[in-house]
């Protein structure tokens, strides 16, 4: 995976048809997506629960792009091998999970992924500023993490500290939460290069009408 400042959709598939998970990130790859993001949640870091490592090998297969894993779990590190061994390109874990941030990073990359850190809402910039050497993403939560289809909460002045802070470091800025032809632009003015969006790209299409997801997705680079 080289690294590239573009801007990139990654379509969560927790907006997808969970009986089609499959089918789903072929069809959001032929509509033009450049990653998918798979959300896993545990129902105790977060208030909902998804899908594990079996899944995401269940549905490698049907990426040919980048499998971008966001692990809203508590504890990481007993996993990273699993979802490593099951294709995850990033996996993603969050700086509130746990008291060693900094060894669960050093694990991911171990384990042969792309190290990513999660930023909830109420987590300032600072807390990521001693792990630049160590991440390949920062992902910026615009909502609170555990649920798709939720209101965009501003974060763009993070945003643009985590732009200053990462300099010419071959850092991803990821948002998750809420993204959309109005919301995209705020997030790509502030130095956001990859946007997950889940909601904004699923609705109104499906894998027999796949057309609406290439739309969406067209709706949103338009709009920045
Ligand atoms: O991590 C997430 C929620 O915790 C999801 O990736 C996110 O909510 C995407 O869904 P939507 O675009 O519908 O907000
Ligand atoms: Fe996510």
């Amino acid at each position: 995976m080289s690294f590239d400042r573009s801007i990139k959709i990654a379509p969560s598939i927790l907006a997808a048809d969970f009986a089609n998970f499959g089918a789903e990130c072929a069809a959001i790859e032929a509509q033009g997506a450049d990653w998918v993001h798979v959300d896993v949640m545990d129902g105790h870091f977060v208030p909902n629960i998804t899908f594990g490592p079996a899944m995401c090998a269940a549905i490698r297969p049907h990426i040919k792009t980048v499998m971008d894993v966001h692990l809203m779990i508590a504890p990481v590190d007993p996993y990273i091998d699993a979802f490593a061994e099951a294709g995850a390109d990033i996996i993603t874990a969050h700086v509130e999970a746990g008291p060693h941030i900094h060894r669960t990073l050093q694990a991911i990359r171990g384990a042969g992924a792309k190290a990513g850190v999660a930023l909830n809402p109420g987590t300032p910039a600072a807390a990521v500023e001693d792990l630049m050497d160590m991440v390949d993403l920062i992902c910026v939560m615009t909502v609170n993490p555990g649920f798709g289809g939720q209101k965009f909460i501003d974060m763009t002045a993070k945003i643009r500290a985590l732009r200053a802070m990462i300099g010419d470091r071959p850092i991803h800025i990821e948002i998750d939460g809420g993204v959309d032809p109005t919301t995209a632009p705020l997030v790509a003015a502030a130095g956001a290069d990859v946007l997950v969006a889940g909601s904004a790209v699923f609705r109104g299409g499906s894998v027999s009408d796949p057309a609406p997801y290439g739309a969406n997705m067209r709706a949103i680079r338009d709009a920045i």
